[in-house]
């Protein structure tokens, strides 16, 4: 079945929404050098992590300036995985070196994937300029299909889903998972519950079928 990460989340009855809806990962952003609704203190982090049930993996999503600086945050942060955007596979090797957590390295879906050998995950995201991501874009779920063939890491799926997209997009590039954030919210760092549930619902739903 198809793994449904729900990101972004900065409240806890967000969180509440999401484990209720089926998330098998919840993430949380912080320490990320662009303006976004969704960035939290790590200590409010800290504190949604602390809430996070077992079963439910929690994600830090951040970039760093370094991965010791990452190893640290994730410590500090508590979550069970680092997902970090922006580092080369050479970074990734020496985050996974420098950590006992899980890493899933979120990636442009244009960019070279085969140094990523180190991460536990692959989030094939869309980026911006600085390689950020929540940035609500999708990309093209042929090539997304073409890369989670081709590498044996698990590829979670992100960039512009939504509940009227995302049953589509996993028939197409039937990723292990996919990844939300902007695609159900009601405002900026708000998650609209009743999205969450249609999300994963539909993501879970067109991979039963497929
Ligand atoms: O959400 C942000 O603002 C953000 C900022 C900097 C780095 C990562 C960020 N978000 C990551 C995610 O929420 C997701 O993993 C992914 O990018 C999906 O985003 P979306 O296209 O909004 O569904």
């Amino acid at each position: 079945m198809t793994r449904a990460k729900l990101c972004g989340l900065t409240r806890g009855d967000d969180l509440h929404a999401a484990v209720d809806a089926g998330a098998d990962m919840v993430g949380f952003v912080t320490g990320v050098p662009i303006e976004t609704p969704r960035e939290l203190d790590p200590e409010a982090a800290a504190d949604l992590v602390d809430r996070v049930p077992d079963g439910v993996t929690s994600v830090l999503v951040t970039m760093p300036d370094s991965p010791a600086a990452g190893a640290d945050l994730v410590d500090r942060v508590g979550a069970d995985a680092i997902q970090v955007h922006g580092f080369s596979a050479e970074e990734i090797d020496e985050l996974a070196a420098a950590t006992d957590r899980s890493v899933f390295a979120a990636v442009d879906a244009a960019d070279d994937l085969s140094g990523y050998t180190a991460a536990d995950a692959i989030v094939l995201d869309s980026t911006d300029e600085h390689g950020a991501g929540g940035t609500g874009e999708t990309h093209d779920w042929e090539r997304a299909r073409e890369v989670v063939a081709d590498l044996d890491t698990p590829v979670l799926l992100a960039g512009g889903l939504t509940p009227e997209n995302v049953a589509s997009a996993v028939r197409t590039a039937e990723p292990f998972g996919v990844d939300v954030s902007s695609g159900v919210e009601e405002a900026g760092g708000k998650k609209d519950h009743d999205a969450l549930r249609r999300f994963v619902e539909r993501a879970t739903v067109e991979s039963v079928r497929a």
